[in-house]
């Protein structure tokens, strides 16, 4: 396997991975301390490489171009096929929801201090969408040309922003333990969804063949990258704010102000409001292009111009309707992706691995990778799921601290 091929694969999970959910880990994880907050990083992203490992395990039997929802039906059957369908609409809607509330509440406050003026984030969030869904729209390879642009300017950001924020960071603050041991379920689901990359494993697999050692490497390194920079991330947020002052900040915007304000520097607040943007941006661009195309492909809309703007509309008036009712809702949304997440990174490879190992073992031909672990290993990962689920749900209720 050229070793071109397989680096670029790995810059793909970790690009898919490092995306918009990475700017509500500091909020999310404010009252946790940085090493609470880091133990709880390190054991998602264990859990993400061992499902993710679990569907290469999955995909060694079936063709190399198979997606998700070819495994589940033949796997699982009808019923099966159907709970991944709606969970990846759910995940899609939710994520794109996320992100025109952070992009919107971002770029009107940008139009804001531009014209002196005060622009409510329901204006900043049609604006942000409108670029992207005429982006989306124009066709896939306007977003590659876009995407590529952003995204080498977001890995400049994204240096620049750490190199600023890094030497700031003060050691008292880093031993802070949890404020409220409830604060730690209600960071769950959002660190999770923070992980999430699962989605791309498809496309890999049929990019690179059926290769287990090279595709295993793919999904450790691929995902080992977005937890080191999470936890640099984590150790400058938390290292250069109080929790108390972390705390207070609610939104994105709030946060990156009081940053540049604690550090007298105008230039940090640019590094991270720009690192933001543009996570923002190509987060948004590649989720809503995977929705366009899966929505395209479900509701039979024609590839001509009625066509496209029929599945725009419905693909972006959805999140959008979001993000008007919500516009402080980035957080609340990354929550709500959560739970559709768990389906899609725990429950399904989970029950596929199960239906395949059993169907092996009745014909007594246990053949291929197995991931290591057995039965124990899907027990304590689906509970983890559960929990996952449940410290949304209870957030949702108001029992346990809403995030954010
Ligand atoms: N991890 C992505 C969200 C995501 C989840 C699942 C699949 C794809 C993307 C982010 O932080 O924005």
């Amino acid at each position: 396997m050229s070793l071109n091929k397989t680096f670029g694969s790995m810059l793909i999970i970790a690009g898919t991975t490092i995306g918009a959910g990475m700017l509500a880990l500091p909020l999310a994880s404010a009252g946790l301390g940085f090493t609470t907050a880091t133990i709880i990083m390190v054991g998602i992203w264990a859990l993400m490489t061992y499902t993710a490992l679990l569907m290469l395990e999955i995909h060694q039997h079936a063709d190399p171009s198979a997606t998700l929802n070819t495994l589940a039906l033949q796997l699982l059957g009808r019923k099966g096929q159907t709970i991944a369908t709606l969970a990846m609409f759910f995940l899609f809607y939710a994520l794109c929801a996320a992100y025109i509330a952070g992009g919107g509440s971002q770029l009107s406050e940008r139009i804001s201090t531009w014209t002196g003026t005060t622009i409510a984030p329901q204006v900043g969030a049609v604006v942000f969408t409108l670029i992207i869904a005429s982006v989306v729209s124009i066709g896939t390879h306007s977003v590659d040309i876009v995407n590529r642009i952003l995204f080498s300017a977001k890995v400049i950001a994204l240096a620049l922003m750490l190199g600023l924020l890094l030497p700031h960071i003060q050691g008292q603050h880093l031993v802070n333990m949890p404020i409220e041991k409830g604060l730690i379920l209600s960071a769950l689901p959002v660190i999770f969804t923070s992980f999430g990359f699962h989605g791309s494993i498809p496309s890999i697999v049929r990019y690179i063949g059926i290769d287990i050692k090279v595709l295993k490497k793919i999904m450790i390194f691929g995902s080992a990258l977005p937890l080191v920079v999470y936890i640099l991330w984590q150790l400058a947020s938390q290292g250069i704010m109080s929790q108390p002052q972390l705390m207070a900040n609610s939104t994105l915007g709030a946060f990156i102000g009081s940053l540049s304000q604690l550090l007298h520097n105008p230039m940090v607040g640019q590094s991270v409001s720009i690192f933001a943007d543009l996570a923002l941006a190509t987060s948004f661009l590649g989720v809503s292009l995977g929705l366009f195309d899966f929505l395209a492909d479900t509701l039979n809309r024609g590839n001509h111009l009625i066509g496209r703007g029929q599945t725009a509309l419905i693909t972006f008036l959805p999140p959008l309707a979001f993000a008007i009712f919500y516009p402080q809702g980035f957080i609340m949304a990354l929550g709500y992706a959560a739970i559709s997440l768990v389906i899609l990174a725990i429950f399904l490879p989970v029950a596929m691995v199960s239906a395949q190992r059993k169907a092996q073992q009745t014909t007594n031909n246990p053949s291929g990778y197995i991931v290591k672990g057995g039965s124990l290993s899907l027990a304590i990962v689906t509970i983890t799921g559960i929990i996952i689920i449940t410290a949304q749900l209870l957030q949702m209720v108001g029992i346990i601290p809403a995030v954010g």
